[in-house]
C-alpha cells in the first residue's frame, strides 16, 4: 500500500497530474478543494460552512476538514492507498493525517512536491479564473491571500515530512507529460 501527498501551491498542477498517477498507480484520489467543491454546488452544511473562508481565499477551519476527510478515506475501506492533493495544508492537518492512518496501521509514504515560481502561478490561476468559475480564482486579491495562508501555514509542512525523511520535490514547469514522468520517477524509486 502506498499513500502520498502531493504537495504544492494553488495552482501548482496538483489536480492534473493527480488524474494521471491514480489510473497509473490504483490510487484512490482525494482532493479536500474538490470535495469542498462538491459540497458547496450542493448547498450541503459542509458546503455552506466551507464557502464563507473558500470565496476569501482563506483555508478551511481544521476541524471541518480534518473530519471530512478522514471520513472519505473510510468510505474507501478496499483502497489500495491514496494520493491526498490539497491535504495536509498545516501541521495540525498533517499531524492528525498521521495519527489517522497510524490507527489503522498505515503511513505516509511520501510526500511530492511539485514546484514553481509564485508569478507564474498567479498568471495560471487568473487564466483558470476565466473558464472555471471559481470565484476564488478570479480576483488576484484573493490568489495573494492563499499564497499567504500557504507561506503561512502550509510551507512549514515542508520541514515537518524532511524530519521524516518523506520529502521530495520536483520541477512544476514543462509539459503535463514530463512532470508525470518526473513524479513517477520518484514514486518508482520510494
Ligand atoms: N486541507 C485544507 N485545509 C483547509 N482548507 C482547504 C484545504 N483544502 C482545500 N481547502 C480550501 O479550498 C480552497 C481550494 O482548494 P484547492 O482546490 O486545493 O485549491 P488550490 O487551487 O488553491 O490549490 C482553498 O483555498 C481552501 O480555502
Amino acid at each position: 500500500m502506498i499513500n502520498i501527498v502531493l504537495f504544492g501551491k494553488p495552482g501548482a498542477g496538483k489536480g492534473t497530474q493527480a488524474e494521471f498517477l491514480k489510473e497509473k498507480y490504483n490510487l484512490t484520489h482525494l482532493s479536500t478543494g474538490d470535495i469542498f467543491r462538491f459540497n458547496m454546488k450542493n448547498n450541503t452544511p459542509l458546503g455552506i460552512e466551507a464557502k464563507q473562508y473558500i470565496d476569501r481565499g482563506d483555508l478551511v477551519p481544521d476541524s471541518l476538514t480534518i473530519n471530512m476527510l478522514q471520513d472519505e478515506v473510510d468510505k474507501n475501506p478496499e483502497s489500495a492507498g491514496f494520493l491526498f492533493d490539497g491535504f495536509p495544508r498545516t501541521l495540525a492537518q498533517a499531524d492528525a493525517l498521521d495519527q489517522f492512518l497510524a490507527s489503522k496501521g498505515q503511513s505516509i509514504t511520501a510526500t511530492i512536491a511539485l514546484e514553481a515560481d509564485d508569478e507564474i502561478l498567479v498568471k495560471r490561476l487568473l487564466e483558470r479564473g476565466k473558464t472555471s468559475g471559481r470565484a476564488d480564482d478570479q480576483d488576484e486579491e484573493k490568489i495573494r491571500n492563499r499564497y499567504q495562508e500557504y507561506n503561512e501555514k502550509t510551507a512549514p509542512l515542508m520541514d515537518y515530512y524532511k524530519q521524516q525523511n518523506k520529502f521530495y520535490a520536483v520541477d512544476g514547469i514543462g509539459t503535463i507529460a514530463e512532470i508525470t514522468a518526473r513524479l513517477s520517477n520518484v514514486i518508482e524509486n520510494l
